[in-house]
């Protein structure tokens, strides 16, 4: 890489052609104030990146500059110490006094330039001290002055000055450290600055956000709208209000959109701080019920990936549209980014930051993932049967392609003894919820589900994730799996696939081997396919004869 770039990934660099005259201002001429040099070299040091052998690189440079400075001082100091023998000439009072004067100078310029080095020192070394913290996390980050990530939750007060109360309520979760997501996402949003964060399934996202919103809105307030969070799923919306109400207890009005908001809702008496909806609901509200978003100070778009998808991204246009607040904050959080969205949504954001877990679209490493051939449709029931026969560890989700096929092996799996129920998108509201909450109370022990819960949903203690039908795509697989092994808790997927899925094997077998499992080397050899959505035709779900 070339010394002079300045590059985004590559690490720090000092650039000599670029600082030329800040190494002019070293060697002792025209020096002025040591603080205002800083700022402009922190300025100018546009990127970090977390390679401790720059890092090295940087300290060399100093210790150079240090070596020519002092080079500089010391000759300096020779022209003084000549200068002294014509001091001692008595009489001469006013020429004595000028070099008194010079003397004086040139020790302030001395501590000007020892300070200015001690800051310029602290300043790498506190950067250093932050990539060694990141690497031992597993933080990957780029953009410009990255403020440092959190070590603990204690420095959002000695930082932040966090109030008591977020804090108590923090404490009341039990969480105890922040999770490498929330240790460099919260200080970033809460230095004003918007980002993408990638991180994986279970790895607190939900927190990593809700927590700066609410520490930056500090009160309520009766001016509307202050935060609005778009989820894809109205499960998830639901799940995240009841998230940010955990942390906000009653400081806050923190509002779903529900179908009843949406349609009758009196948007200017309502006192909302926080509003979580998915797309399509708050653009009708916008629309019908003359919902003012223009003081939205922060936008999030949780499982942004989903949200950019044809179909939902015209409805999330019109709300980023609706939120007129020059200064608002916007974040894009997702278990995968793919490039196409970044790239998409760079172009509304101001100098975001990016930060990455670990490696980007990968699944969580916590979860034993197996593939399991299962010849042809017929096999799969048998397989399923077979592995509830051996070994059943409720809660199971089992995930298929569409809602007919949920209903189908509802209808199969519904007398056995497996206590199972189904969740599709041609339930009502109250159908799913009740879903949801029984299988979250352990009253249904296997959960058939469309990809309607494949994103975002906090099952704790989940075990085991069947993909009885084969994922649509990589990033399907990954949320899905992902309902499995989280905030570090162990768990297990198996994907049933057939010939009709061999095709698309080598996509999910990268996700596998990326996240530390093991894949048969024919599987590996089969060539990547450009993959669309993988949704072949398949046969009806039934051991019953056809009449
Ligand atoms: N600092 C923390 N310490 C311990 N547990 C935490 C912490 N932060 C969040 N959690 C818990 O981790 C679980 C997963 O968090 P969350 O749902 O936010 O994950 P996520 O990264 O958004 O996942 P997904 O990509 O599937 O949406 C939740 O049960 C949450 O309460």
């Amino acid at each position: 890489m070339e010394k002079d770039a300045s590059f985004l990934f590559g690490g720090i660099s000092f650039n000599r052609k670029k600082f030329a005259r800040d190494f002019d201002r070293f060697k002792g001429k025209n020096i002025v104030d040591s603080a205002e040099k800083l700022q402009l070299i922190e300025k100018e040091d546009k990127t970090f990146d977390d390679s401790l052998e720059k890092v090295e690189f940087v300290e060399n440079e100093i210790s150079e500059m240090e070596d020519e400075t002092s080079t500089s001082v010391s000759k300096k100091r020779k022209r003084k110490e000549k200068g002294t023998v014509s001091d001692s000439v008595e009489g001469f009072s006013v020429f004595k006094s000028s070099k008194l004067k010079k003397e004086a100078a040139s020790e302030e310029t001395d501590q000007s330039v020892n300070e200015l080095i001690q800051g310029k020192k602290e300043y790498y070394q506190q950067l250093e001290r932050d990539a060694i913290f990141r690497k031992m996390h597993n933080i990957h980050v780029s953009g410009s002055n990255i403020p440092s990530p959190l070590h603990n939750f204690a420095e959002l007060r000695s930082r932040y000055k966090c109030r008591s109360y977020l804090l108590r309520n923090l404490a009341k979760l039990g969480f105890k450290e922040p999770t490498p997501i929330q240790r460099q996402t919260i200080p970033v949003l809460l230095s004003g600055r918007e980002c993408f964060a990638c991180a994986p399934t279970g790895s607190g996202k939900t927190f990593a956000f809700v927590f700066p919103i609410l520490m930056k809105l500090k009160h309520t307030s009766k001016d509307g709208v202050r935060a609005v969070i778009l989820s894809p799923t109205r499960e998830l919306a639901a799940q995240t209000t009841r998230e940010c109400k955990k942390l906000a207890r009653k400081k806050f009005y923190i509002r779903l959109m529900t179908k009843q908001l949406a349609k009758s809702g009196d948007f200017s008496k309502l006192r909302c701080d926080v509003l979580i909806s998915t797309p399509l609901r708050l653009k009708f509200a916008i629309q019908k019920r003359k919902l003012d978003l223009s003081r939205v100070e922060f936008l999030v778009l949780d499982e942004s990936d989903k949200l950019f998808e044809p179909g939902m991204l015209e409805q999330v246009d019109f709300v980023v549209k609706a939120c007129t607040n020059p200064s608002i904050i916007r974040s894009l959080f997702s278990a995968t980014l793919p490039d196409i969205v970044e790239d998409r949504a760079r172009t509304i954001m101001h100098d975001a930051v990016r930060i990455i877990i670990g490696r980007k679209n990968s699944a969580s490493e916590t979860i034993e993932q197996k593939l399991v051939y299962v010849g042809s449709e017929e096999g799969k029931l048998l397989a399923l049967r077979q592995s509830f026969a051996e070994s059943l560890n409720p809660p199971v989700l089992v995930f298929v392609q569409n809602k007919e096929r949920a209903k189908e092996l509802y209808d199969e799996l519904k007398l056995e003894d497996i206590r199972p129920d189904v969740i599709h998108s041609d339930l009502s509201q109250i159908q799913r919820e009740n879903a949801i909450d029984n299988f979250r109370a352990g009253k249904t022990w296997v959960l058939i589900a469309t990809d309607v819960v494949a994103r975002g949903m906090d099952f704790k203690g989940v075990n085991c994730v069947i993909n009885y039908d084969f994922p649509d795509a990589a990033a399907a697989y990954i949320h899905r799996i992902g309902r499995s092994g989280r905030a570090g808790r162990s768990g297990q997927a198996i994907t049933f696939y057939t010939e009709a899925d061999i095709p698309f094997l080598r996509n999910i077998a990268n996700v596998i081997t990326s996240s530390g499992g093991e894949v048969p080397e024919w599987i590996m050899s089969l060539t990547k396919k450009k993959w669309r959505k993988h949704r072949p035709q398949r046969e009806t779900i039934s051991t019953q004869p056809d009449i």
